[in-house]
């Protein structure tokens, strides 16, 4: 390497060869070239006086020293002391042999490392440096625009370090493409001019570094004015994507904001000029929290300065998702700030550019000094938007309870609700279920049927059971104060309730929400709702307003019902009055008869079933009645059933009363007989005649003592007392399979007969006088007696119809008479002898038959033998014949007389 030193001419040496020479043509071309040369560097102060453009400098530089000298091109480096580094400052682009390759544009932007040893040499240098490129260029350490140069032709390179105020601030590079360029004139011309070179460069930084202040203020005045008048996030964004651009060039501009509890944080600020935004998972990185503990928020937190990071010194794979997406979108480096705290709220500023070293100190300084008012104006935004989503909460909440106050029946909440819900704020009614009677069972109220389109088959049966209150989801609702976000997915992981998750998987929502209803502490059900996101402040209002409508609805419907209920329980108490007016008196104190009042009142205190026995008109009714208000249900009603009147396909509905429609036709809720007679007794007469499919339902119901309405979903206990009536011979019944024998065995506990009139003869009389003073009562007449020979036809009557068949032959009797004693009734022509006996005849001997025949018309007859009513006549045989038939068959007096 030939050193620049060498070539170094000193000016006293310039002095002992002008004394030595003597010669005043050498000494003229000396003076001459001084000449030259003053006067360049006279013209080069006065243009550098006049430069405009910071690069004109080193153009006029080249051009005016290209006067003198050749060389190709020239530039100036600066020095960065903090980084240790020199980067080019004034560049001759034209002149430039290497402005065409692909590199030169970053290549002017570089900045190079200080500690080489070719700077090094240069730094050391009091004067310019001369070096020949193939020598340095490969030189470990040496900058790479050497070999760049190089190979675009330079060959030779000065290099003069620039000083001011004793600190070197640059260096002057000069090219050339010729051997020997920089002779020993030249490089004491570039010596003597490099102070004035140093001098102008320094000015320029000055000037500049004044002029970034002010465009610094300028700018940051203008944001600052604009901040001002920020009223929400478009208008912040406005102003960091046209302010502050003009100072750092970003590429684009994310805030965001830290949730209540510290944790995580979310978006607050997007960019429209976000590359990421193309991305299909844009919005789950602007909508999503992210924990504040990832590596870039908490180091961020912790500088308290804005802190820079290199995009690209990142595991991509463990970043979070919003770094991913812009890193992928061509982002490299990435400023944030976290925000100084301003009442809750802390945002953050995070800034992207494409390249490196973007947020340099200066950027910094900036984001530094816009930090408080970005914070000022993002906090003043939260509470704006906190006070705008309180009044249109509140004014919502207003509409809401307006159109609530108006509901009357579920119909109405169900329309308010998906009118709200639903078109209003976009969330999908899942449930409603209300907590039933027994406080443990939850059943459904409401639902949204048109939900899970194509699968509402699978989603109504599942939605139409019953669940407890203990139920993993439905538990943590009531015993939560706030309504609970349910992550589908993650609950789904967890395998909890996995039938219901897939319905709400399919409505491809990502939450649910699940609210207790509740008015006061008294939770009444739960709410489940389906939705991305809901202001949870109003959904509690929601669901205070839907709980206080679902407890007015049902209140009303109980009242309806209730009101039906007494409707019901009047008919058949005026049933009762008219009843208990026709039967306050059981007539008849024979002894068949006080068997059954003793039976009676065995049995009327407990509980037990009774099965009441005996042919048509007997007074089965009557006796339901007397052991009913016998009992200690007789403050309750008692219902009665004709089994035989019950139209088949009614009997159900009937029996246990049915939900509104239930069935074609069921256009009302209808409480059933069982239901009404809850507490009180139940009077299933004709049970003989009940269908079979009817006798298993009814089993069901004695046995478990509870029913289900027809089309309702919840069972209802029921404390009924049964007591069951039929003329026919049950056990008959249930081997002809006509009737089941485990209701049999259920009704048949305490059974009770009731005698045949034709078996009670002592009880005739007591019984027509009782009818005849009723009748004529009723009818206005003035009979007040009945003939003997009339009683003593009714006693020789056999009486199929019984009691009731008595009843109306006085009443008809009473009607056909004017006098005050009946002395004539009209006993059907036809007397033979029952069914039953016909029967009972086949298997007695002949005599056996005669002689009881004859007993049973004496006792008739009250054991007249002879003459008008007696049993001679009856019978239609002299009374002889009757005499020697008595003696013949020996027929005891005690027989006739025994009651
Ligand atoms: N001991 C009695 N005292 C007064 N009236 C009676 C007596 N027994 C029956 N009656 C009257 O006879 C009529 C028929 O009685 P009830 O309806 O109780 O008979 P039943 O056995 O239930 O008949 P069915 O089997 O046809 O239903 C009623 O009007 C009832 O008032």
């Amino acid at each position: 390497m030939k050193s620049a030193k060498q070539s170094d001419v000193k000016d006293d040496q310039k002095f002992t060869i002008l004394l030595d020479d003597h010669s005043l043509g050498s000494l003229n071309s000396q003076i001459e070239s001084f000449e030259r040369e003053r006067k360049i560097l006279l013209d080069l102060s006065n243009d550098i006086t006049k430069v405009r453009e910071k690069n004109d400098l080193i153009s006029l530089f080249s051009s005016r020293i290209k006067g003198l000298f050749y060389f190709t091109h020239a530039i100036v480096t600066l020095i960065d002391d903090q980084k240790q580094t020199y980067t080019p400052f004034l560049l001759d682009h034209t002149a430039s042999p290497i402005k065409d390759h692909s590199q030169y544009a970053d290549l002017i932007h570089a900045h190079f490392p200080l500690n080489e040893p070719f700077i090094n040499q240069i730094l050391r240098s009091d004067g310019p440096e001369f070096f020949l490129l193939d020598q340095i260029m490969d030189q470990p350490g040496s900058p790479k625009f050497l070999r760049m140069n190089y190979e675009a032709g330079i060959r030779e390179i000065l290099m003069t370090p620039l000083r001011s105020k004793m600190k070197t601030i640059g260096f002057l590079h000069m090219y050339s493409d010729r051997k020997d360029s920089f002779c020993k004139d030249f490089i004491s011309t570039i010596k003597g001019i490099a102070p004035l070179i140093s001098g102008a460069v320094s000015n320029i930084i000055k000037n500049e570094e004044i002029a970034y202040k002010e465009r610094v203020n300028d700018v940051l005045l203008s944001v600052s004015n604009d901040m001002v008048t920020v009223r929400d996030r478009k208008d912040l964004l406005k102003v960091i994507n046209f302010g502050l651009k003009k100072l750092i060039p970003f590429t684009h501009s994310v805030m965001t904001v830290l949730d209540e509890s510290g944790q995580t944080y979310n978006a607050f600020l997007t960019d429209e000029e976000s590359r990421p935004r193309e991305f299909s998972k844009y919005t789950e990185a602007i909508s999503n929290p992210f924990p504040v503990q990832d590596g870039i928020y908490d180091v961020a937190a912790q500088s308290g300065k804005p802190a820079v990071f290199n995009m690209k010194s990142f595991d991509i794979s463990k970043a979070p998702l919003w770094f991913r997406l812009n890193y992928v979108a061509g982002a490299r480096e990435m400023v944030i700030k976290i925000l100084p705290e301003q009442g809750t709220a802390r945002h953050s500023l995070i800034l992207f550019a494409n390249g490196n070293s973007t947020f340099d100190e200066k950027a910094i300084h900036i984001i530094e000094r816009i930090s408080s008012q970005l914070s000022t104006a993002a906090s003043n935004i939260s509470a704006n938007e906190e006070i705008l989503s309180k009044e249109q909460e509140k004014s919502f909440l207003l509409d809401f309870s307006q159109d609530i106050a108006g509901v009357r029946t579920k119909d109405d909440l169900e329309e308010a609700i998906s009118s709200v819900l639903q078109r209003v704020l976009n969330i999908r009614l899942s449930m409603i279920r209300i907590i039933e009677d027994d406080g443990v069972t939850l059943s459904p109220y409401m639902y949204d049927k048109n939900m899970f389109y194509g699968e509402e088959p699978v989603f109504k049966e599942l939605a139409s059971k019953n669940i407890s209150i203990d139920e993993y989801l439905t538990a943590k609702v009531l015993n939560s104060k706030q309504p609970v976000i349910f992550n589908i997915a993650e609950e789904e992981k967890k395998g909890n309730s996995a039938r219901y998750l897939y319905f709400w998987k399919k409505a491809g929502l990502k939450n649910a929400y699940g609210a207790a209803l509740r008015v006061g502490n008294q939770n009444l059900g739960t709410l489940w709702l389906l939705t991305d996101e809901v202001n949870l402040t109003l959904l509690k209002g929601i669901c205070a307003q839907i709980s206080i409508a679902i407890s007015n609805i049902r209140a009303n419907e109980k009242v309806l019902t209730y009101k039906k209920m007494l409707e019901v329980e009047n008919d058949h108490l005026k049933e009762q009055i008219h009843t208990i007016y026709n039967f306050s008196e059981i007539v008849g104190s024979g002894a068949e008869m006080q068997k059954v009042y003793h039976l009676i009142s065995l049995v009327a205190e407990s509980k037990s079933s009774v099965l009441l026995l005996g042919e048509t008109g007997t007074g089965k009714e009557l006796i339901a009645r007397a052991v009913h208000n016998a009992s200690p249900r007789k403050n309750k009603l008692m219902i009665k059933i004709n089994c035989a009147a019950l139209p088949a396909n009614l009997i159900e509905s009937e029996l246990f009363g049915h939900e509104k429609g239930a069935f074609t036709g069921a256009t009302d809720r209808r409480i059933g007989k069982f239901e009404l007679a809850n507490n009180g007794t139940l009077f299933l007469d004709e049970i003989g005649e009940m269908p079979l499919e009817a006798q298993v339902k009814l089993l069901r119901v004695i046995q478990e003592k509870e029913l289900e309405r027809v089309g309702g979903k919840n069972t209802i206990s029921v404390d009924v007392r049964i007591i069951a009536a039929t003329n026919r011979d049950l056990e008959e019944e249930v081997k002809a399979g006509r009737f089941r024998s485990d209701l049999f065995y259920r009704l048949n506990v305490f059974p009770i007969n009731l005698p045949p009139l034709r078996d009670r003869l002592e009880d005739i009389a007591p019984l027509a006088n009782f009818f005849v003073g009723r009748y004529s009562k009723n009818s206005g007449r003035k009979v007040n007696a009945i003939s003997p020979g009339v009683i003593q036809e009714l006693k020789s009557y056999l009486w199929p119809g019984n009691v009731r068949e008595l009843e109306h032959l006085i009443e008809r009797s009473v009607l056909l008479t004017n006098e005050t004693v009946l002395r004539e009734v009209h006993l059907p022509k036809d007397r033979t002898a029952t069914k039953n006996e016909v029967v009972d005849l086949a298997s007695r001997t002949l005599e056996e038959v005669e002689r009881s025949y004859i007993i049973d018309i004496i006792k008739r007859c009250s054991g007249k033998l002879s003459g008008r009513g007696g049993a001679a006549e009856y019978l239609d045989i002299p009374a002889t014949t009757l005499h020697s038939k008595i003696k013949k068959l020996d027929i005891q007096k005690s027989e006739y007389f025994s009651g």
